[in-house]
């Protein structure tokens, strides 16, 4: 298996600075020591030195990340937009709508690698150059409204390459699977109302943007049936994410018949994450991807491209991350084994309960699966 992998330093200095964190900037003036806003490079650096160090790096193919062209952006967002983040980031920086998204000095730059490293990777699965990709790209970018920043995103990296595929290389049917803990919101509005995009997000029910990514929400016009919101209640484990993916994920694709998947991967569903109250293991990460490229196997040729999204979990987002990366290379590391050990079943249910399955059977009958 041919595993392509998107990565470059620049991605890391996307400077979020010394804010206390999201939900504490207004009581910076508190905090001794302060902290790094919890967007920062650790995790995603920590992620690609355990690649590194075990040995699957080197097995990977290097895609070399371009900066994404003005036309490739506004496919997904308005000019207005794109141009006011040019300006905050070449003059004083400033915040997103929430805020909590930084736009620094430098951010626009980083940002255009970031949507066109995802880009390239869907070229490099489509050339057919890779049979699958894992995009390391940062800013993340799922929470990009079309004319707006927020939830740390800055540009629509996803939807950008959904477009990207339907408009330049001509495929009619994409799919977006998103398993990060926070609701998939800029995604589901860029394709809210079109049926040959069909958006999919698994979250932590109401956690961000608040109250986002009902299960009622399936989308609207033509578009009514191609979005899938699965709000998880908190203390989800990897029973209920394996039952989700096996009763409703896996369903609604093969009803769907995507000619490439593109998956929102965010690693903050972990069950040792700030940001969020999930319970996902390492292993249970590594399953959700050997789910999803079964199913890619049997329905688009294993065409699956992977973009980094969030996860702030010092100790779990390397090893999720290792497990997933693995599986799209088909490949045992030596770490292999800590990452069984890792998160053991004492720590956290990670057993379906009945009222998870009680939610997915809520979903599976309005999405008709
Ligand atoms: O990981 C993220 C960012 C979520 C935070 C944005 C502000 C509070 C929660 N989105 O997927
Ligand atoms: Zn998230």
């Amino acid at each position: 298996m041919q595993t392509g992998f998107v990565w470059h330093e620049r991605y890391m200095w996307h400077n979020t600075g010394r804010a206390s964190g999201p939900f504490l900037s207004d009581a910076s003036g508190w905090m001794e020591p302060d902290i790094r806003h919890t967007e920062n490079s650790d995790t995603k650096r920590r992620f690609r030195n355990l690649l590194d160090v075990s040995g699957l790096l080197d097995q990977l193919v290097p895609i070399a990340p371009r900066a994404a062209t003005v036309e490739e952006l506004t496919r997904f967002h308005t000019a207005a937009y794109v141009e006011h983040v040019r300006e905050l980031s070449a003059g004083a920086g400033g915040e997103g709508v929430d805020g909590t998204t930084v736009i620094g000095k430098g951010t626009y730059e980083v940002a255009l690698l970031s949507a066109g490293g995802v880009i390239e990777a869907v070229d490099a699965v489509l050339d057919g150059t890779v049979d699958n990709a894992y995009a390391l790209v940062r800013p993340c970018g799922h929470h990009a409204l079309p004319d707006a920043a927020m939830g740390f995103c800055i540009f629509g990296n996803v939807a950008i390459a959904a477009h990207h595929a339907r408009v330049v290389r001509g495929l009619r049917r994409v799919a977006i699977v998103d398993w990060d803990v926070h609701h998939g919101n800029g995604t589901q509005a860029g394709f809210y109302d079109d049926p040959n995009v069909l958006t999919i997000s698994l979250h932590q029910d109401s956690c961000f943007p608040p109250e986002s990514g009902p299960l009622e929400e399936t989308g609207e016009g033509a578009g009514e049936g191609f979005n899938l919101n699965v709000p998880l209640p908190p203390g989800s484990g990897d029973g209920a994410y394996e039952a989700a993916f096996e009763q409703l994920v896996i369903p609604a694709l093969e009803r769907f018949q995507p000619e490439l998947i593109l998956v929102a991967s965010g690693l903050d569903a972990s069950a040792m994450d700030p940001l969020g109250r999930m319970m996902v293991s390492p292993k249970g990460y590594g399953r959700l991807a050997e789910l999803l490229l079964d199913a890619a196997a049997r329905l688009c040729d294993g065409r699956v491209v992977m973009a980094h999204e969030g996860g702030y979990s010092a100790e779990l987002v390397p090893f999720c991350g290792l497990a997933i990366v693995e599986r799209l290379a088909g490949v045992e590391t030596e770490v292999r084994d800590t990452i069984l050990q890792l998160f053991p079943e004492h720590m956290g249910q990670q057993q379906l309960q009945p009222h998870e399955q009680a939610l997915i059977e809520r979903v599976a009958a309005v999405a008709g699966l």
